[in-house]
């Protein structure tokens, strides 16, 4: 008899709802991650999408709903449990400690989960790998704000991390960097990371990601692969402008 299974999703958000007084910020909310792909999350202004990271990062309980991550129900864990399960996040604001070295930012993260030479080499690692070598030497606080990005970006990859939240990290990056930091994007998807992007340059969404979700009013009204979303005449009409 051939056997089938079903290989849970990393991320799976189920049925979240979030409310702020009388206000309902999220409905009903299903959205899953998987590891190796490139997940989008799209929306205009006030949509909900910082609410559901807070719910998925352990800042926001919600009001109804689950959280699971690897098959595990992690609603009422806090952030520190859950990054110790693999999960790390930036923000929309820069998290960067200004007066430390690109470097010392990184080994600060690093040595959460590893330690002396394992550390620096981690570190060595993903320097390399998001292509920052010109900037180790650098204080955060120096750094132009796309590069700023990018160094968070680098110090949630040397936690090792199975999920990586990224709020908006290709603002104040140019073109160039952001078609670079695509490559990045899909090189850590391809050794098997989930990574889940909210992100309102629209050309990486659908140049990076294998599958959107659209969050309007709190709602997820489509979720699918990139051209599908694009061709989607209510998502193009209310999100991206050009229909
Ligand atoms: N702490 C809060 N108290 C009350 N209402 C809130 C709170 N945080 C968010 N909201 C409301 O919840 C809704 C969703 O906000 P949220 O910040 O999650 O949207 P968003 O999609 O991230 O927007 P943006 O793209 O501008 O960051 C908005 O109507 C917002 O005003």
């Amino acid at each position: 008899m051939r056997r089938c299974w079903i290989v849970p999703s990393l991320l799976r958000v189920d049925d979240v709802s979030v409310s702020f007084g009388a206000h309902r910020a999220l409905s009903d909310v299903e959205l899953s991650a998987e590891r190796g792909h490139v997940t989008g999350l799209i929306g205009p202004n006030g949509a909900g999408k910082s609410t559901l990271f807070d719910v998925i990062g352990g800042l926001r309980r919600p009001s109804s709903g689950s959280v699971f991550l690897d098959g595990e129900d992690i609603t009422r864990l806090g952030p520190a449990q859950r990054a110790k399960r693999g999960m790390a996040r930036t923000f929309q604001g820069l998290e960067l400690f200004g007066r430390l070295s690109v470097r010392d930012n990184l080994l600060v993260a690093a040595e959460l989960r590893h330690s002396g030479r394992d550390a620096a080499n981690m570190v060595d690692g993903v320097i390399e790998r998001v292509q920052l070598g010109a900037y180790v030497d650098r204080l955060a606080d120096s750094l132009p704000t796309g590069v700023g990005r990018q160094v968070e970006v680098a110090r949630a990859l040397t936690t090792k991390p199975d999920l990586i939240l990224l709020d908006e990290p290709a603002a104040g990056q140019d073109a160039d960097e952001t078609e670079r930091f695509a490559q990045i994007l899909r090189s850590v998807a391809q050794d098997g990371v989930a990574v889940l992007l909210v992100e309102h340059d629209m050309e990486l969404v659908m140049g990076v990601c294998d599958e959107v979700h659209v969050l309007d009013l709190g709602t997820i009204i489509m979720s699918g692969p990139p051209e599908t979303v694009r061709q989607n005449t209510a998502v193009l009409d209310a999100y991206l402008g050009t229909a």
